[in-house]
């Protein structure tokens, strides 16, 4: 049973600060989009372009399921993963956090967009679009939300934390 999986837009800082929550809690962390490049043996960006993104998000389901069903520490998802409904509906039997960031700020921590596929072409009016569509998901798949505009990774790891303690595991 996870401990936490983290939810959020690219450049919320999902896999910093998965890292530093699990680090502070003794417990493992682990990454969707590291486990597909693991298992494909190939980066995210050469996935999306060789075989394209429905392909890549087949893999992507199957590695947050397998991860979901084996993993007892922190769990930070790719951005996009909680559009699928299969993985909505397993979500509902784990302790959801989603990080909130804004579009400029998320801008300024993605910069160009180098290994993020989605990005490719206008990075802000991208994750303008992704932020538009997805917020709703996220906030309702959430058990709590932490918003970490102008908010070191260490400072927003320490809010999850405490935040945890207040919410009861599924
Ligand atoms: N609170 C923060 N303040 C400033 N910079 C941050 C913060 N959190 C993360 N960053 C920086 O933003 C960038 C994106 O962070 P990270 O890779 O953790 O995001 P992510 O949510 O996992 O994105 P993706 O969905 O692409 O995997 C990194 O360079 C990271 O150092
Ligand atoms: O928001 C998204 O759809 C994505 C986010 C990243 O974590 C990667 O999973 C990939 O670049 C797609
Ligand atoms: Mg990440």
């Amino acid at each position: 049973m996870t401990l936490a999986v983290i939810v959020g837009p690219m450049g919320a800082g999902k896999s910093t600060v998965g890292a530093l929550l699990a680090e502070s809690l003794g417990v493992l962390a682990r990454d969707s989009d590291t486990d597909v490049e693991r298992i494909e043996g190939r980066s995210i960006s050469d996935i999306f372009v060789d075989s394209g993104e429905q392909h890549f998000r087949v893999l992507e389901k199957a590695a947050v399921a397998d991860a979901l069903a084996s993993h007892d520490g922190v769990l930070s998802l790719g951005g996009g993963a909680v559009l699928d409904p299969d993985t909505q509906a397993l979500l509902a039997g784990h302790r959801v956090v989603f990080l909130r960031v804004g579009l400029s700020e998320a801008v300024k921590r993605v910069g160009l967009g180098t290994g993020r596929p989605l990005l490719l072409g206008n990075v802000r009016a991208r994750i303008k679009a992704v932020l538009d569509e997805r917020a709703p998901v996220y906030e309702s798949l959430a058990d709590f939300t932490v918003d970490t505009d102008g908010r070191t990774p260490a400072e927003i790891a320490d809010e999850v934390r405490q935040a945890l303690e207040q919410v009861a595991r599924p």
